[in-house]
């Protein structure tokens, strides 16, 4: 029914592809019935197509809304409309089954397998927005259009899911930056067959933006009987398992990141102040550097397998919390920060640039990542020999298993800092 309605529809199929749960990563995924050579289309998909807050037929009552809503009531709407023309694409995931994103996981799980990566934080906020949207603006938007919603129908069950269903299988389509800074990043919208792909960071295909249509154009080479995979960005794995309710098993995701929190780089430096005068330093340091946009109380240090991705912040709180009271006190008068721009060039916090900081930003970074390391609770050991016991592995829930390899991936980008900073 659903490629009886991609035909139909003027979705393209290259014949040397096909659709299938078997042989896909999960669930349903795209896979090469015949060799593929780098730069072939294996699907294209009319605009027409596209589910979005401009395609659906309420789209006059939505034009009032902004950010992800519109979309999100286009999707209550289609999804519970029986003539919607998108309802044979609908009928691919019955009910939504499939969707085991951490925001549905009873939060003593989510806390209990995920505490320090970031996701519970992550989640929280997310169902604190789901619940204030579904009761500021999605209830009294459906109060005025009774004609088009019901709350009895369109409940706050439904709307979470939808809101899930977007974070994993949509899309939006990239600006010139000249244009994102003027009108904001384009609205999210779905894209029928585009979206059956799965992702792994070493992917093989990703998607073009024509005027006409979008299509999915491989990457590389692909062999007979292998899965074809889209990219759904430079994503970490605790992005991945918050966003889309997956992670890739450790050590596959070459984008993977750990964070240490900002705070945690201040907690650290206040535990080596030995007076109160020298805490009252730091508490000045760090409140120059948040004057300075360098860090926040909510921000976290990015750190990836071959660098650090936030190396400007990071060199400078370490340089500016090591400082003496008087070399603190000439930065300062120097308006230091900008003068010392050819240093800070010089010294890009690659891993190599890492290993050559001065000991005492050094041994700020070591007790940083140790604290970050303690956040986690639980033991880099017993992982690892989970991992290495396959029969151990499998016993696993689905969940612990996805758990473990964010927490994992995480500790161990960590642990080789601390090497590194030794
Ligand atoms: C855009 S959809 C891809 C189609 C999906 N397989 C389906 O059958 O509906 C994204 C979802 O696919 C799954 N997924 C994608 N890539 C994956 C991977 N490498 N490993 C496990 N699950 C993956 C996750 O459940 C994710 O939320």
């Amino acid at each position: 029914m659903f490629l009886a309605w991609c035909g139909r529809a003027g979705v393209k199929l290259n014949p040397k592809v096909r659709l299938s749960r078997e042989g896909a990563v999960a669930g349903y995924g795209m896979l090469a019935a015949e060799e593929l050579e780098a730069g072939e289309v294996v699907v294209s998909v009319p605009r027409s197509v596209l589910l979005s807050q401009h395609t659906s037929p309420i789209r006059e009552s939505l034009q009032s809304q902004s950010g992800w809503v519109p979309l999100l009531l286009a999707l209550l709407y289609e999804y519970t409309a029986s003539n919607s023309q998108w309802q044979p694409y609908f009928s691919l995931w019955q009910d939504f089954r499939s969707l085991d994103h951490p925001m549905f996981w009873p939060e003593e799980e989510r806390t209990r397998l995920l505490q320090g990566t970031g996701i519970p934080e992550a989640v929280d906020k997310d169902l604190a927005n789901i619940h204030l949207e579904y009761s500021s603006i999605i209830l009294p938007f459906m109060e005025s259009h009774p004609n088009i919603f019901d709350p009895k129908l369109h409940t706050l069950e439904l709307y979470k899911q939808l809101v899930a269903f977007v974070m994993a299988y949509s899309f939006q389509e990239p600006l010139e930056e000249e244009d994102e800074d003027e009108k904001g990043p384009n609205p999210p919208m779905m894209v029928p067959v585009a979206d059956i792909l799965n992702h792994v960071a070493n992917h093989n295909a990703n998607l073009e933006y024509a005027p006409q249509c979008l299509r999915m154009v491989t990457t590389q080479p692909i062999g007979k009987g292998q899965e074809i995979f889209n990219t759904y960005g430079q994503m970490a794995n605790w992005q991945l398992l918050h966003m889309y309710g997956f992670a890739e098993p450790y050590p596959g995701n070459t984008n993977d990141t750990a964070d240490i929190q900002m705070v945690t780089v201040r907690k650290a430096a206040l535990q080596r102040a030995k007076s109160e005068a020298q805490q009252q330093l730091v508490s000045e340091q760090w409140d120059f550097l948040c004057q300075l946009e360098m860090v926040g109380e909510e921000g976290a240090f990015v750190l990836g397998w071959d660098e650090v991705l936030t190396e400007e912040e990071l060199s400078m709180t370490l340089k500016v919390l090591c400082m003496s009271e008087e070399e603190f006190k000439e930065y300062k008068e120097q308006d230091g920060w900008e003068d010392d721009s050819e240093e800070e060039e010089n010294s890009t916090l690659s891993n190599e640039a890492l290993s050559k900081l001065k000991t005492p930003c050094k041994k700020l970074l070591y007790d940083s990542v140790l604290l970050t390391l303690e956040s986690y609770g639980s033991d880099l050991k017993a992982e690892q020999d989970l991992l290495n016991n396959k029969e151990a592995y499998e016993k696993l829930s689905r969940r612990e298993q996805q758990a473990l390899h964010v927490r994992y991936g995480q500790k161990r980008i960590l642990h080789q800092l601390l090497e590194l900073v030794r």
